[in-house]
């Protein structure tokens, strides 16, 4: 689906920002950004490391709350409903809760919202990062771009309407992250989700429909191939 300015608004910020104490002192790790987010539309956040990536997807995702500014999700609901029916997050390094099988970890959102046919939906998500021979090992038993696919599974299993990741294919090789990248923006197509990944690598980041270039907390450069250019 192509987004356009007629798609389903999903989240929209005005003059976010984000501080942390730290020490004597005040980091600003987001510094008054503004963006919409809309129903359709990939986005990839770039910039060096420590310039507020993260910071800022946790924002999106309702994991954290603003300093100051406004943020809404007009089309998703209040902020304590948003996940994870309504918004699936892929967190740095995977996150797979060690005692779960891949199967457990990824069926875990279902039976958060106590959804039915967990285990089903669950290797249906597995099979779309073609994960799903590894549903029974445990994480320690697998590499680390195997965990972040089946992060990623998890993450899509709510079939929710915006994906928040944070480096999803730091693990995995070139080829495995194209692949990876490629299937979810292909499940993203089909379900009209919107897809926002942070990442250090600019061969995924070309994938995507809007590139947000990120330096010390502020948006630098807002690259927007698509028609809807929800900045501001
Ligand atoms: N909980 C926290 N307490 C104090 N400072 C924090 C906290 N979280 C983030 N920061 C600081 O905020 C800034 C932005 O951090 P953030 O993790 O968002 O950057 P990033 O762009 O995601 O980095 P990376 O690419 O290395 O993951 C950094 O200076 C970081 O040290």
């Amino acid at each position: 689906m192509e987004a356009s300015c007629m798609a389903k608004l999903l989240a929209t910020a005005t003059d976010l920002w984000r501080s942390f104490h730290r020490g004597r002192g005040i980091v600003a790790a987001v510094q008054g950004c503004s963006f919409r987010i809309h129903a359709g539309e990939t986005i990839a956040i770039m910039g060096p490391s420590g310039c507020g990536k993260t910071t800022l997807l946790n924002l999106i995702a309702g994991l954290d709350v603003p300093s100051s500014g406004l943020l809404d999700w007009p089309g998703l609901g209040s902020s304590d409903t948003l996940r994870p029916e309504r918004i699936g997050v892929v967190f740095q390094s995977a996150n797979l809760i060690p005692a779960l099988t891949a199967v457990e970890n990824v069926a875990l959102p279902i039976l958060l919202g106590n959804g039915s046919d967990a285990e089903a939906r669950a290797l249906t998500a597995l099979a779309t990062f073609g994960v799903e021979a590894l549903a029974a090992k445990l994480p320690e038993q697998l590499s680390g771009g195997q965990a972040e696919r089946i992060a990623v599974a998890r993450a899509i299993v709510t079939n929710p309407e915006l994906v928040v990741a944070d480096e999803p294919t730091g693990q995995l090789d070139l080829a495995g992250a194209s692949i990876m990248v490629d299937r979810l923006l292909a499940w993203g197509q089909r379900t009209g989700s919107a897809i926002i990944i942070a990442t250090h690598d600019e061969r995924m980041a070309a994938k995507m429909s809007r590139i947000w270039w990120m330096r010390h907390g502020k948006f630098e450069r807002m690259v927007e191939r698509s028609a809807c250019t929800g900045a501001g």
